[in-house]
C-alpha cells in the first residue's frame, strides 16, 4: 500500500478547453520526498491542490495514508486529510509568536511538548517568544515547516518554498529542509520550477509538461538518462543530436560521429533516436572526433562555458555547449577538438 496514491487524475478548470492535469498517476512511499518539477503552467500546483483537497478532480482517485480521500463516491475536505502545508510566503501570522504560530490549530493536551519537539527538529529552541518580523527569512521558513509538521501530518505539501530566499540561503535551506523532513520521518510533495531545488531535495522527481508526466525517477536517473528531449533540456543543459542506434546497440551514429552510450532505452539497431550530450561530457582532446570553432565563452570559476560551432560530417554546422576545464586558456575563434565521454550521454526519445 502506498502512502500517497494518485490514480488517473484529470482536472479541467471551468471555462478552460485544455486539461490542467491529464491522466496523472503517482505512488509515493512513506517517508519519501517527491518533487513535481516543470515549467510554468505544466500542472504542478493543480496536482498539489488536488492532493490537498483545494480542487476536486474530474476523474480519478486519491488515497492518503491508505484512506481514499477523493473518488467518484468519496470526498474528504482539506482540513480532514491530515495535510501540513508550507506556502511560498510561509503564511505565518504576524501578530502571533513562534510558539503560537507553530501550535496554531493544535488542540491536543501535549501542545507545549509537541511545539517544543518540532522547534527542536527545526533547530529553533529558545525562539518561542519571538514574532515573525524578528526572524530571518530562513528562520521564518523553519517556523512554517515546524507548523506543518506539528500535527504529525500524513503528508507535507510544499509549494515553491524557496522562491523568496536569496541564492546562498536557498542552497543552505535545501539541505536543511531535506534533513528536517527526513528527521521527522514525514512524507513530502514539493512543487518547484527550479531544477536545482528538485535535484538537491528529492528522492524522486516527477517532470511534468502540459499536465502530463514526462518522466519519474531519482535525480540521478533524470539527469543521466532523460527519457525525452523535453526532459533533457529542461533539467540541466544538453546538446541534442539526431541519429540512429548503431549496429552494436550501444552507440548512436550521428553527424558528429559514432557516440558510445550506456543507456539506449531498449531501442534497436537502426532505429532513429536523439542523443543528449551534457556540456560536461565533452573534453578537450587534440585527437578528439568533434571539431569546432569557439564562438563565445564565459568564465564561471568552476568552468569555461563555451559555445562551439561544431563541424558535422555532412558539411553542416551545429552549435554545441561545452564546459571546458577552467585552467585551459582559450580565445574566441580557436579551433578546438573534443572527445565525448560516455557518462552523461544518453539516448532520448523524440518527444
Ligand atoms: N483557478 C484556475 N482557473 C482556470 N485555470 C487555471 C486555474 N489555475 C490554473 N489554471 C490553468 O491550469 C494550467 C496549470 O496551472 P498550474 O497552476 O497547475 O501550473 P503550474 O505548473 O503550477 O504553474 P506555475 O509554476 O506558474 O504556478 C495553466 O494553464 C493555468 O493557466
Amino acid at each position: 500500500m502506498y502512502h500517497i496514491d494518485l490514480q488517473g487524475l484529470y482536472k479541467t478548470y471551468p471555462g478552460s478547453t485544455e486539461a490542467a492535469v491529464k491522466n496523472l498517476s503517482l505512488a509515493v512511499e512513506k517517508g519519501e520526498i517527491v518533487t513535481l518539477l516543470g515549467p510554468s503552467g505544466c500542472g504542478k500546483t493543480t496536482t498539489l491542490r488536488l492532493i490537498a483537497g483545494f480542487e476536486r478532480p474530474d476523474q480519478g482517485t486519491i488515497s492518503l495514508g491508505g484512506r481514499i480521500v477523493s473518488s467518484k463516491s468519496n470526498w474528504v475536505p482539506p482540513e480532514k486529510r491530515g495535510i501540513g502545508m508550507v506556502f511560498q510566503d510561509y503564511a505565518l501570522f504576524p501578530h502571533l509568536t513562534v510558539f503560537d504560530n507553530v501550535g496554531f490549530g493544535y488542540r491536543e493536551r501535549d501542545k507545549a511538548e509537541r511545539v517544543r519537539e518540532v522547534l527542536a527538529i527545526v533547530d529553533l529552541q529558545g525562539y518561542e517568544k519571538r514574532y515573525p518580523h524578528e526572524l530571518s527569512g530562513g528562520q521564518q521558513q523553519r517556523v512554517a515547516l515546524a507548523r506543518a509538521l506539528a500535527r504529525r501530518p500524513i503528508v507535507v505539501l510544499l509549494d515553491e518554498p524557496f522562491s523568496n530566499l536569496d541564492a546562498d540561503l536557498r542552497t543552505q535551506m535545501r539541505v536543511e529542509v531535506k534533513d528536517i523532513i527526513k528527521e521527522a520521518n514525514a512524507t513530502a510533495v514539493f512543487v518547484t520550477h527550479d531544477q536545482k531545488d528538485a535535484l538537491a531535495i528529492s528522492d524522486r522527481i516527477v517532470v511534468m509538461r502540459h499536465g502530463v508526466i514526462q518522466q519519474l525517477g531519482t535525480p540521478r536517473e533524470i539527469y543521466q538518462y532523460p527519457s525525452n528531449r523535453f526532459v533533457a533540456t529542461f533539467v540541466g543543459q544538453s546538446n541534442l543530436m539526431k541519429g540512429r542506434i548503431g549496429d552494436d546497440g550501444r552507440s548512436v551514429v550521428t553527424s558528429l560521429g559514432t557516440i558510445a552510450c550506456n543507456h539506449t532505452h531498449n531501442l534497436s539497431p537502426g532505429e532513429e533516436a536523439y542523443i543528449s550530450i551534457r556540456p560536461d561530457s565533452l573534453e578537450l582532446d587534440p585527437e578528439g572526433m568533434v571539431c569546432g570553432t569557439l564562438m563565445q565563452w564565459t568564465y564561471t570559476g568552476e568552468a569555461i562555458d563555451a559555445l562551439i560551432e561544431a563541424e558535422l560530417a555532412d558539411g553542416g554546422k551545429q552549435e554545441i555547449l561545452v564546459h571546458i576545464h577552467p585552467e585551459e586558456s582559450v580565445k574566441k575563434g580557436d579551433r578546438l577538438r573534443f572527445r565525448v565521454l560516455p557518462h552523461f550521454v544518453a539516448v532520448v526519445r523524440a518527444d
